[in-house]
């Protein structure tokens, strides 16, 4: 028997979370059956889609998990996987839920980033330039929420792809980090005194494409700087997931029509069966020296609703995750 700790949701979010909404709570979990896996948190994941898609149950996404016992010879006593049992310290699986972690990830990168820069967030941010933007050689790239999970990676997969880079960021030591990652430029968008003038300054000539992470009053400023035939990849609206009423224009559609503009949502799960090729790719960027990883690690499994809150509120510079 094994005492599993897990944060359960006891209210559903109103506005911005409290920790009043999550409780942790303690079970017993009973040893796995023929064909399951026990499985230990070593690194769990923070992210904002958890804002909207639970509605009375903590995500079932995404964590680095060690199996402790096994009665499934795919997964064995030791071996890593990234799974999707929540926000739990323990959980046995029967492992169809299971991704193992690549066969030969390198002793010296951190597991923790199969839950950022080599897992889902890269992911998103390399199909988003890949498969949406379809990104080209010399073109001008604007990403908000840049030195966030995603935001941080798809600046840098542009500079690799040999584009002009712009990144907007909440505060002055994000917007060093940016630069620090070769962005071309970079502005606080809490401390321009405009907006529309900092986005006219990074980028004179306008922009080809808009890796959309932030929506809201962003995208109202950001869409009339695109150039002709600009393309958008609506990757997230974060400005919008706390909004208890949901908000109002100014709405796209004359901009759009006027400079003809091509805008996409996505998720990244749309592109999975690329994943190990996708993956494999990004590890060689790292080894390489061409992908840089930060990350703001929250200590401790009592932590995981501030650490999830601190994201809401910018708190992190790269990908925040908490380490059990
Ligand atoms: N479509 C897909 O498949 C996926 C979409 N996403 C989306 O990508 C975006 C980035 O996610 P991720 O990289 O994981 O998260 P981040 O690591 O970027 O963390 C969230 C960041 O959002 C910014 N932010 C928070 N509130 C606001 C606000 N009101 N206005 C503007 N910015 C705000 C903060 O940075 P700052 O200090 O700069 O404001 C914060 O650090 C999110 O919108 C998310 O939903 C993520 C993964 C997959
Ligand atoms: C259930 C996993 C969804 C991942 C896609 C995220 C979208 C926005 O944050």
């Amino acid at each position: 028997m094994v005492q599993a700790k897990s944060w359960v949701m006891v209210k559903h979010f109103d506005g911005f979370p409290k920790d009043s909404d999550f409780q942790l709570k303690v079970e017993e979990l009973p040893e796995p059956k023929d064909g399951e896996v026990l499985l230990e948190a070593v690194f769990l994941s923070v992210d904002p889609y958890m804002r909207w898609v639970f509605w009375n149950k903590l995500p079932e996404y995404c964590k680095t998990a060690e199996t402790l016992s096994s009665k499934n010879p795919a997964f064995p006593v030791g071996s890593h996987v990234v799974s999707h049992c929540g926000w739990r310290s323990h959980s046995v699986s029967d492992g169809a839920d299971l991704i193992p972690i690549m066969a030969d990830w390198p002793s010296d990168v951190s597991l923790s980033l199969a839950l950022g820069t080599i897992g889902m967030p890269g992911l998103t941010a390399l199909y988003g330039i890949e498969e949406v933007l379809g990104l080209q050689k010399n073109e001008t790239l604007l990403v908000n929420a840049a030195a966030g999970a995603v935001g941080n990676v798809v600046g840098q997969i542009a500079k690799i792809k040999g584009c002009k880079v712009v990144g907007s960021a909440g505060s002055d030591a994000k917007v060093a980090y940016l630069r620090e990652l070769g962005f071309d430029e970079a502005f606080n968008y809490k401390t321009v005194p405009s907006l529309e003038e900092a986005l006219k300054k990074a980028a004179p000539e306008g922009y080809d494409c808009l890796f959309e992470n932030v929506g809201g009053y962003f995208s109202t400023v950001a869409l009339p700087q695109m150039k002709t035939f600009g393309r958008i990849a609506v990757c997230g609206s974060i400005s919008t997931y706390n909004d208890g009423t949901p908000q109002t224009g100014p709405y796209p559609h004359f901009t759009m029509i006027v400079k003809q503009l091509k805008m996409e949502g996505f998720t990244q799960n749309r592109w999975q069966h690329k994943n190990p090729e996708s993956l494999k790719r990004m590890m060689a960027w790292l080894k390489e020296g061409k992908l840089k990883c930060r990350e703001h690690v929250t200590k401790g499994f009592e932590n995981m609703p501030a650490a999830f809150m601190g994201l809401l509120r910018g708190d992190n510079i790269g990908k925040a995750v908490v380490a059990v």
